[in-house]
């Protein structure tokens, strides 16, 4: 695992863009796993910024994203493909059809999960996945103790995650109780994976995860066991 201490959230944006743009830059027909929440809106930022700037084409990009709340439409304010039109898609020269946000209306979700599998598997896997992680430990909406096998499924969200997501909302009662996620094993997949660890709430977890010990209990634990990580964390999420 390869670590890049920064000192600030915004430190922290700037170079996961750079890593990102690199990327692009590299492969102009990347497939990109993208993650939604806190973490990622200061990257997605700084990426418009150079669009716009310097016109970096997104035409051939394709991205795929992790998660999405069950119930919610796409065009619901709440959901997760509204906030990648928000801070990303809308802004840049990205394909609406080369883009994939898991569905959270649907009448087989069962299907709708291996649809999923499939689209990614046609892409030919993902080459850089962008991560969160939650208080808890989770990956996606992987919660702890869901398998380190795991290919995309529906969860029941944690309490916890409830709890702490509800910020995005007006009250509580209003967040989903479930959700649909890529599964471990579909991250794992990824090439290279991107984790972003920003403030003094992601101190405990990523204290947890950077001691090497893998267990289903701390979902990012997994990550230990791939061969390209980079976990990008400010001096608040790496305080003791
Ligand atoms: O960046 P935040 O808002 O702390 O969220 C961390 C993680 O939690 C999720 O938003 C799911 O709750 C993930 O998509 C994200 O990676």
């Amino acid at each position: 695992m390869n670590i890049i201490r920064v000192a600030t959230y915004k430190d922290l944006s700037e170079k996961a863009s750079q890593i990102l743009l690199k990327q692009i830059k590299e492969k102009s027909n990347s497939v990109l796993g993208l993650a939604t929440g806190g973490s990622v809106i200061g990257t997605y930022e700084l990426l418009v910024e150079d669009h716009k700037k310097n016109k970096t084409p997104y035409n051939q990009i394709k991205t795929v994203n992790l998660d999405e709340y069950i119930g919610l439409k796409p065009n619901n304010p709440y959901s997760y493909h509204y906030f990648m039109n928000q801070y990303l898609f809308q802004h840049i020269d990205l394909l609406e059809q080369h883009t994939h946000v898991p569905k959270g209306v649907s009448d087989d979700f069962q299907n709708e999960c291996h649809q999923y599998e499939q689209t990614i598997e046609q892409l030919g896997g993902i080459d850089l996945q962008l991560l969160g992680v939650g208080v808890n430990g989770h990956i996606g909406f992987n919660e702890p103790g869901t398998s380190f096998q795991s290919k995309t499924h529906i969860v029941d969200l944690s309490p916890s995650t409830i709890e702490v997501n509800s910020r995005f909302f007006n009250t509580i009662e209003e967040v989903p109780t479930k959700a649909i996620t890529m599964g471990i094993q579909t991250i794992m997949n990824s090439k290279k994976i991107v984790l972003l660890a920003s403030g003094k709430t992601k101190a405990p977890i990523l204290k947890e995860i950077l001691k090497g010990e893998v267990t289903e209990n701390v979902p990012a634990s997994v990550l230990n066991q791939h061969p390209d990580v980079t976990i990008i964390a400010d001096e608040e999420a790496l305080a003791n």
